[in-house]
């Protein structure tokens, strides 16, 4: 059965002297998740917030925290990730050796749990995982930074990890260059959760925002019903 869709604004493009401000704008404009891109100039070449800046904008939104960790190592950081109030943590099959046992690590946190592939990552590294995990995260852009072009050729590797999760309930969610032209490419493929951040925060005002996540879902919806 299909997950629903879901349009997740990534606050990378928000205005970060007034965080919580924008998160709780994009939540009440229709936002259905909130995207939180934690970068350590290490895996990534870019630096963006960690626990406490998490914990600080809890307050902003009751929606779903979905927490893309960009860093290397990522085991670590877990347990603070998960009480600065993230629903969801993601990591990098590429930057952990150990994959399983990180995402052991997050659901002993009482967390859902992702694996984040790079564009040229393959997909079977999520074969012997795919019971631990309730989210697949499909770069479509390489990782570090927003407004980058999207790839397409990661709609095959969408649909080819639709077909590996078969009837489990797992969310194939999508990151870097997600518009209303190209959400229609990714949920045809079979992605369900979108993660927008330029196109979302663009115009930055909160009616742009509701806008900007009314066309990316109206885009993904019209390619799927
Ligand atoms: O994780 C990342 C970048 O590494 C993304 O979440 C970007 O923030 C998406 O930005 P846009 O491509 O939508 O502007």
């Amino acid at each position: 059965m299909s997950r629903p869709i879901v349009i997740a604004p990534s606050i990378l493009s928000a205005d970060f002297s007034r965080l919580g401000e924008e998160v709780a704008a994009v939540d009440q404009m229709g936002a259905d998740w909130i995207h939180l891109d934690v970068m350590d100039g290490h895996f990534v070449p870019n630096i963006t917030f960690g626990p406490p800046i998490v914990k600080a904008i809890r307050a902003s939104s009751p929606k779903v925290f979905d927490c893309h960790l960009m860093i290397e190592p990522c085991d670590p950081y877990i347990e603070a990730f998960a009480e600065a109030g993230c629903d969801i943590i993601t990591v990098h099959a590429e930057a952990t050796t150990h994959l399983d046992r990180s995402l052991q690590a997050i659901k002993a946190t009482g967390k859902k749990a992702g694996v984040a592939l790079n564009p040229s990552t393959p997909e079977s590294v999520i074969q012997y995982v795919l019971d631990r995990l309730d989210l697949v995260l499909l770069m479509t852009v390489n990782p570090g930074f927003g407004g980058q072009a999207f790839i397409p050729a990661v709609c095959d590797k969408i649909a080819r990890v639709k077909a590996m999760i078969g009837d489990r309930p797992i969310d194939i969610e999508v990151d870097g260059g997600i518009t209303p032209q190209t959400a229609p490419l990714v949920a045809a493929a079979g992605a369900n959760a979108l993660v927008a951040g330029s196109a979302v925060f663009k115009g930055g005002t909160p009616a742009d925002y509701e806008r900007n996540m009314a066309a990316i879902r109206d885009a993904a919806f019209g390619a799927v019903s």
